[in-house]
């Protein structure tokens, strides 16, 4: 559960001063979500997302997402809308917290993606892709490749008891990608976390993209290398090609990929496949006494990274 602070009806009728959107009818914490502490609040103007940023996101990125929010919102893209408060700016405080109003996406995550899903999710990822190409701030990508070597240095001495061959993988793993990782694809705004958890759909249709608080500036198509990810695995951790040929069609469809990011895409594979093995074993291995939350399992994306490395081309999933 993540509620991490609560919020009295008198505090946050004062914070709503700040704003036009009504009178406060009803405010619930949200069990989902790890990072930060959100609730679900009524007006008599509608219903809003209110969230307040813990300590694990950096005050200084704020403005990042929540323009970028914004930006794309603005655009047409199914994002949250920031509210903006009376004085036009989108961040304010809340008990000890910086915190934002943001729009309330109807529709659902859905847990069993079908390949229609991965379609879907496609065609939004590109046009979201699309649509930040004039976005004006920047925000390098903490987790990226220069990244992934040091994370793994300060979990390297316990991963073998975590997944048995852990360390030797890696090890040859980081030299691979740290020799032949591209540098000259196109690059843009990516989400960076669009797991199924963060997109809603109503039937089979996309409503929402949320959660843009990994949103960084990388290589467009490792965006996409996260999602195969993420979507295209069963839980016996066989490969979909349906599911990965419908969501590259989806996406190709939008924003068509060059010869360059389609022969990339096993590398990138490998690289996001590996991002999120090394950030779950980082979390396993420090799993504080008062967790809330379970931390995830590291060793599905062990053996994603086992499946990408004998990919030989990007025909294998299903181009
Ligand atoms: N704009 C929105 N509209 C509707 N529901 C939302 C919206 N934003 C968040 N939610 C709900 O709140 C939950 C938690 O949001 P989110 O995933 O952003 O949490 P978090 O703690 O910031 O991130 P993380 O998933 O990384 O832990 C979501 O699963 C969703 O149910
Ligand atoms: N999506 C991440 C978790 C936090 O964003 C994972 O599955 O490891």
């Amino acid at each position: 559960m993540a509620v991490y602070t609560a919020v009295d009806d008198l505090a946050l009728t004062a914070f709503l001063h700040d704003y036009d959107i009504g009178d406060l009818l009803s405010a619930k914490g949200i069990a989902e979500g790890v990072e930060n502490t959100n609730y679900v609040m009524m007006t008599t103007e509608g219903t809003y997302i209110l969230t307040l940023y813990e300590q694990r996101v950096d005050a200084a990125d704020l403005p990042f997402f929540l323009n970028l929010m914004n930006h794309c919102a603005d655009k047409g893209i199914a994002t949250p809308q920031p509210l903006p408060r009376k004085d036009g700016t989108l961040l304010g405080e809340l008990c000890g917290r910086h915190a934002a109003i943001v729009t309330y996406l109807d529709g659902m995550a859905t847990r069993k993606p079908k390949p229609l899903h991965c379609a879907e999710l496609g065609r939004g990822l590109a046009a979201f892709h699309d649509a930040t190409l004039d976005f004006g701030l920047r925000r390098p990508n903490a987790l990226g490749v220069a990244s992934w070597g040091p994370l793994f240095a300060d979990s390297r001495d316990q991963a073998d008891e975590v997944v048995p061959g852990l360390v030797a993988l890696v090890d040859d793993e980081l030299g691979v990608l740290n020799a032949s990782w591209p540098t000259d694809l196109p690059q843009g705004v990516i989400h960076a976390d669009l797991f199924p958890d963060n997109v809603f759909f109503i039937g089979d249709a996309l409503s929402g993209l949320i959660d843009f608080y990994f949103a960084c500036n990388d290589t467009l198509a490792y965006d996409l290398a996260i999602c195969i990810n993420a979507w295209c695995f069963e839980d016996d951790l066989a490969f979909n090609v349906t599911k990965a040929r419908a969501m590259i069609q989806g996406y190709n469809a939008v924003r068509p990929l060059s010869a360059a990011e389609r022969d990339a895409l096993p590398l990138l594979c490998r690289g996001a496949a590996l991002r999120f093995c090394l950030t779950r074993l980082h979390d396993w291995l420090r799993v504080p006494e008062d967790a809330l939350v379970t931390p995830k399992d590291p060793r599905p994306y062990y053996e994603r990274l086992r499946f990408h490395r004998s990919v030989s081309s990007a025909t294998e999933y299903g181009l």
